[in-house]
């Protein structure tokens, strides 16, 4: 059992936040730089998250401009070397010691090498140590919001600042033209607020609000509070966990139990789903209470899914409920399992709506 860690905060910054042209900005590594001093002034403990590799790795090698899959893995490989330099030096000139982390989403998966990571990250900081977090992208690309949400939720941190060059989330995208207002504070993640706001792209990078808005899902479902904003403030981790009105502050989900791991959180916010079940009114009340889903309490099922796969499960409306790993393939659950068979237990899935019907 790890215990909830207040002062350890996880800050991710983007591409857009750090490089321009394919070059570092020296002023915008500086401004890192002093919101992660003063972070540190205030008692606490940073972790930083940062792209830029790929950007970098891009402009140093004709060849890569516009490289995807392996190539992209190469120029991130180039570029991480330069972009964790420059952010070494300059961290060390604001009295900083660093310590790079490459990682995959995996790492925090897989329990024996959680373990390794989680006493990596436990002695830089009894060391003093800010670790400076990248995806491990030589072995694929993925995406650093939702690997600084896995690891904020996998370190028990108190707060996740994701840094972009939007403002926040805003009611619609202000990118369609139009009056659009940010949102100062979420109480609860819904589908329909992210299918409202979710359509905003983040020039540069490789996400967009989009995949910020995933990252929030894995944050508050581990309890994690999460602010999204711009980079413009050195105080931005400061004022973040003071609570100030800065960008948009999502809550964390009060959970009953133990909270999802950070492998539930991953199929359930990451893994394309390969089919559905939908819910009896027995099913609702079992969803509801975090029970096993049993095939009695199931009236159809879609999709070619097998044992092991990530399937959502819905209301007779098709509201999803909760999203998680079936047991049974979809032709078992279709013909032959037993009615009190457990399709998925409490631990197989996270719930989506906090007020299943
Ligand atoms: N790990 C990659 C970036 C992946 C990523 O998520 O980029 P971004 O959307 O700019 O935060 C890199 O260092 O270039």
């Amino acid at each position: 059992m790890v215990t909830p860690d207040e002062d350890r905060v996880v800050l991710k910054i983007g591409t857009t936040s750090l490089v321009t042209d394919g070059r570092l900005e020296p002023e915008k590594v500086e401004r890192l730089c002093a919101a992660v001093r003063l972070g540190i002034r205030a008692g606490l403990a940073p972790v930083v998250v940062t792209s830029g590799a790929i950007a970098i790795g891009r402009t140093r090698h004709a060849a890569l401009g516009d490289a995807n899959g392996a190539g992209q893995q190469v120029a991130a490989a180039i570029g991480q070397g330069l972009l964790y330099g420059a952010l070494q030096e300059t961290f060390a000139s604001y009295g900083l010691e660093t310590g790079q982390v490459l990682l995959t989403p995996y790492d925090l998966i897989e329990a024996d090498r959680g373990e390794r990571v989680r006493a990596t990250f436990d002695e830089m900081r009894s060391l003093g140590v800010v670790p400076i977090v990248n995806e491990n992208d030589a072995l694929g690309v993925r995406n650093n919001d939702v690997l600084a949400a896995l690891l904020s939720g996998f370190l028990r941190a108190g707060l996740l600042v994701l840094l972009t060059n939007v403002p926040g989330l805003y009611d619609r995208d202000p990118q369609l033209g139009g009056k659009a207002t940010r949102i100062g504070k979420v109480a609860e993640l819904t589908p329909q607020l992210e299918a409202l706001a979710g359509g905003t792209v983040v020039a540069g990078g490789t996400g967009g609000m989009q995949m910020k808005l995933s990252a929030c899902w894995i944050a508050t479902y581990s309890g994690v509070r999460t602010v999204i904003a711009d980079t413009a403030d050195p105080a931005v981790l400061v004022a973040a966990r003071e609570g100030a009105d800065i960008g948009t502050a999502f809550a964390p989900r009060p959970v009953r139990g133990a909270r999802p791991d950070a492998g539930r959180l991953w199929r359930a916010f990451r893994t394309p789903p390969r089919g559905a079940v939908t819910c009896a009114p027995a099913g609702l009340i079992a969803i509801e209470h975090r029970q096993a889903l049993r095939r009695i309490q199931v009236t159809t099922a879609r999709g070619q899914f097998h044992a092991g796969d990530v399937v959502d499960i819905t209301g007779p409306d098709a509201t999803l409920l909760a999203r998680g790993s079936i047991r049974y393939p979809a032709s078992a659950v279709e013909f032959g399992c037993e009615p009190g068979t457990a399709l998925l237990v409490g631990s197989d899935y996270v719930r989506i709506r906090r007020d299943a019907p």
